[in-house]
């Protein structure tokens, strides 16, 4: 019997957490034969301890072989003890007529809260997963309050975007998503996002020579990058399931590597692609069999694609500016 992996999960009252916690147990996240202990950081108030309660409760009556125990704890550095894997999924979503930027202010103090924590108490091993909005730059925020912590421990949610440009392309060729790969999606999760077809394959074929132009850009760039507001609108509340799946997927190619697959995480900038050094961004990552992920280079890029990215830079400059307050010296 393997090791359990230590797991810190934020916000495991939530729509998210609820929609995660359960799959991590069931040996989803993980493997089928690696146990997991999980630490549940909510916030400390009486209502999200009787709901956190309640889900933990839930979690010990599924009777998981693979969950090896559970705590819920309150104090950050406590929650981030040791742990090997950290899920920052807690913090506030955003409702009907708000863009992802509006959360800015109401969530940065929670990240860099648990970028302190992190940097004091966790593996120097981490992995962490940022999902809460604006996530690129709650990253961002996490990564530079926790300065002992490699860069490369950090990284944002734009699986999601990824998973839904492979759904759209998969719906509108008929092919199945599982033959579609190379599919990228670069930037800011956020509507300016780039999902781009350029490199992908359709069991094998390029994918551009399948679908007409406008197509691409008047239909399936839009509808990816605007998905988490059309949900909004038809839910009345924002992405759970699909977001907690992606949480899933993103972790388990992170741990167990992607096995060459291309898969898209927001990861500090090593400059490629004129992305400046440190800057958290939407990148095609290729991750090892020991956990540790490339950024895929030297691919040639559209003009158009080119400018996107540009804009993506420039809206993620003015993200950070907005929280410089929440960064250290
Ligand atoms: N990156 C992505 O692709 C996506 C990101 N999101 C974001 O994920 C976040 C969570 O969404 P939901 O679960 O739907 O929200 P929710 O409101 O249902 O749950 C958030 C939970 O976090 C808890 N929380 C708040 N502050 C906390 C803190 N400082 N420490 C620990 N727990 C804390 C709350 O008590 C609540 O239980 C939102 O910011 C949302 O915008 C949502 C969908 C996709
Ligand atoms: O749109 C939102 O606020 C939630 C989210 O990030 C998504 O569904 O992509």
């Amino acid at each position: 019997m393997k090791a359990p992996v230590r797991v810190t999960v934020t916000g495991p009252a939530g729509q998210i957490g609820y929609a995660t916690l359960f799959r991590i147990a069931s040996g989803a996240m993980f493997g089928p034969d690696q146990p997991v202990f999980l630490t549940l950081l909510e916030r400390a108030n009486p209502t999200s301890a009787a709901a956190l309660k309640g889900v933990m409760m839930e979690l010990s009556d599924c009777a998981f072989p693979l969950l090896a125990g559970m705590r819920a704890v309150q104090d950050p550095v406590e929650a981030f003890r040791d742990c090997e894997v950290a899920l920052l999924i807690g913090a506030r979503p955003r409702g009907p007529g708000m863009e992802r930027a509006d959360l800015l202010e109401a969530n940065a103090a929670i990240f860099r809260q648990q970028g302190q924590a992190l940097n004091v108490a966790a593996s120097r091993n981490v992995k962490v997963l940022v999902v809460g909005n604006p996530c690129n730059t709650n990253a961002w925020i996490a990564m530079k309050n926790a300065p002992d912590l490699d860069p490369k421990c950090f990284s944002a949610m734009l699986r999601l975007d990824q998973n839904r440009a492979m759904s759209q392309f998969a719906e509108k060729t008929g092919a199945p998503v599982a033959s579609i790969e190379h599919m990228a999606v670069w930037g800011n999760h956020s509507p300016a996002m780039v999902p781009d077809i350029t490199f992908a394959t359709v069991e094998g074929k390029a994918a551009p020579s399948l679908v007409d132009d406008e197509w691409v850009k008047n239909d399936f760039m839009p509808t990816v990058a605007k998905r988490g507001s059309a949900i909004i609108a038809a839910r009345g509340a924002s992405s759970a399931a699909s977001a907690g799946s992606a949480a899933i997927d993103h972790i388990h190619d992170w741990f167990c590597g992607s096995e060459g697959r291309w898969v898209t995480m927001g990861v500090p900038s090593d400059g490629s692609y004129g992305v400046p050094e440190g800057m958290v961004f939407g990148f095609p990552c290729i991750v090892k069999e020991d956990g540790s992920y490339e950024i895929v280079k030297g691919l040639e890029l559209t003009e158009d694609t080119k400018a996107r990215i540009a804009k993506n830079v420039a809206e993620l400059q003015g993200e950070q500016q907005a929280v410089a307050a929440f960064i250290p010296n």
